[in-house]
């Protein structure tokens, strides 16, 4: 009786353990740890919100930072708090990263870049038929192209480091940058943007020990977030909701100890990890237990995801309704 028992563990247990020795032995990029004690963080959006609650966190955990904005004062401002909480000077760099030889000019002045976080952004939420070509562009300038002037500027002094250890670099992308939104049209584009810049970049760098980190938050409380929340459209409100918010210091949290330990794929909360999960495609997995859950939870979380689609298109539908009663 025993024996039998024994043996139906031993038959149940089998395939899983299998299947994680296998995915142990299959994903790439190998696990790799980052640190960052000692060594320069330049984040840029540093100013303010998220940026700004990296660089306190970061301070604090014995980094050398720079932050990057365009606004001085808010610079300055950001300064003195972080030398307050954590008596640590950081060095503050006015430029806008839609101006490449601005961007260059600054990376050139710091000092080498261990890990790079290119966090800045601009998002004006609206409909499409509704916003101006203008207002696209600049989200597509600020987010997608300012990042690869980020990269582009600090890669070459990156690759050469006498430093052989990891280094990072790490990109803010959004949740709205793994699922399209109800009035994130251009922000989107540009958050989905930053997700194919970094898969292939890891592709390229990886033989010089540096690795990509995308950093996925949901609506986060920031100064930024309260601008945008008035003005955003209540379809986009709604849908955003069905992820909680944060506080940017717990966003911050997450990223930095994503970026320590070298996810590639960084969410920031449960449903965060539910639609990293539900969103991994070809994306680089190093972690052999999440590479087992992406596996066997694949189905399920389709049927989560088109679950949520229903949810949203059923809001979408309700508010036409309600307009056209109106
Ligand atoms: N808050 C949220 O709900 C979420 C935010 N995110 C992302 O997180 C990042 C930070 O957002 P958050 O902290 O809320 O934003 P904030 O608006 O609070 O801060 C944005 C920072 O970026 C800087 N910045 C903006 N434009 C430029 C530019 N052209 N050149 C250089 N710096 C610039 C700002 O400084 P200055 O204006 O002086 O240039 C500021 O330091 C963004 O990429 C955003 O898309 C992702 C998901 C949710
Ligand atoms: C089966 C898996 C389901 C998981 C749940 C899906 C939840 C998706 C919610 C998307 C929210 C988008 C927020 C964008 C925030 C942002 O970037 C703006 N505030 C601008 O800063």
């Amino acid at each position: 009786m025993a024996d039998t028992s024994l043996l139906f563990l031993v038959l149940i247990l089998l395939p899983p353990l299998a299947l994680l020795l296998t995915l142990t032995i299959l994903v790439r990029p190998r696990p790799v740890k980052i640190p960052i004690k000692g060594r320069h963080v330049f984040i840029t959006g540093g100013s303010s919100g998220i940026g700004l609650a990296l660089a306190h966190q970061a301070a604090s955990e014995g980094a050398r930072v720079s932050i990057l904005a365009r606004k001085a004062d808010k610079l300055e401002e950001a300064r003195n708090s972080i030398r307050l909480s954590t008596g640590i000077d950081v060095a503050v760099f006015s430029v806008d990263v839609r101006d490449s030889d601005a961007v260059q000019r600054a990376i050139d002045e710091a000092d080498p870049i261990d890990i790079l976080i290119c966090n800045q952004g601009v998002f004006i939420p609206q409909e499409l038929e509704l916003q101006s070509l203008e207002t696209v562009k600049f989200m597509i300038d600020v987010n997608l192209m300012g990042t690869f002037h980020l990269i582009k500027s600090a890669l070459p002094n990156m690759k050469n480091r006498g430093d052989r250890r990891p280094a990072s670099i790490a990109i803010m992308s959004s949740q709205a940058g793994q699922v399209g939104i109800y009035g994130y049209t251009a922000y989107s584009a540009s958050k989905f943007g930053l997700r194919g810049l970094g898969e292939a970049l890891q592709q390229e760098v990886i033989a010089d020990n540096i690795h990509v980190s995308l950093i996925f938050p949901p609506d986060t409380e920031t100064p930024g977030f309260l601008e945008e929340t008035k003005t955003r459209p209540l379809l986009t409100s709604i849908i955003a909701a069905s992820s909680g918010a944060m506080k940017a210091d717990e966003v911050a949290k997450k990223a930095l100890d994503g970026i320590k330990s070298g996810r590639f794929i960084v969410p920031c909360n449960l449903d965060g990890f539910l639609l990293s999960i539900a969103t991994a495609g070809l994306s680089p997995q190093r972690s052999p237990l999440m590479a087992f859950i992406e596996v066997v939870s694949a189905g399920a979380l389709r049927i989560g995801a088109l679950f949520f689609q229903w949810n949203w298109y059923g809001s979408i539908a309700r508010w036409h309704a309600q307009k056209t009663r109106a």
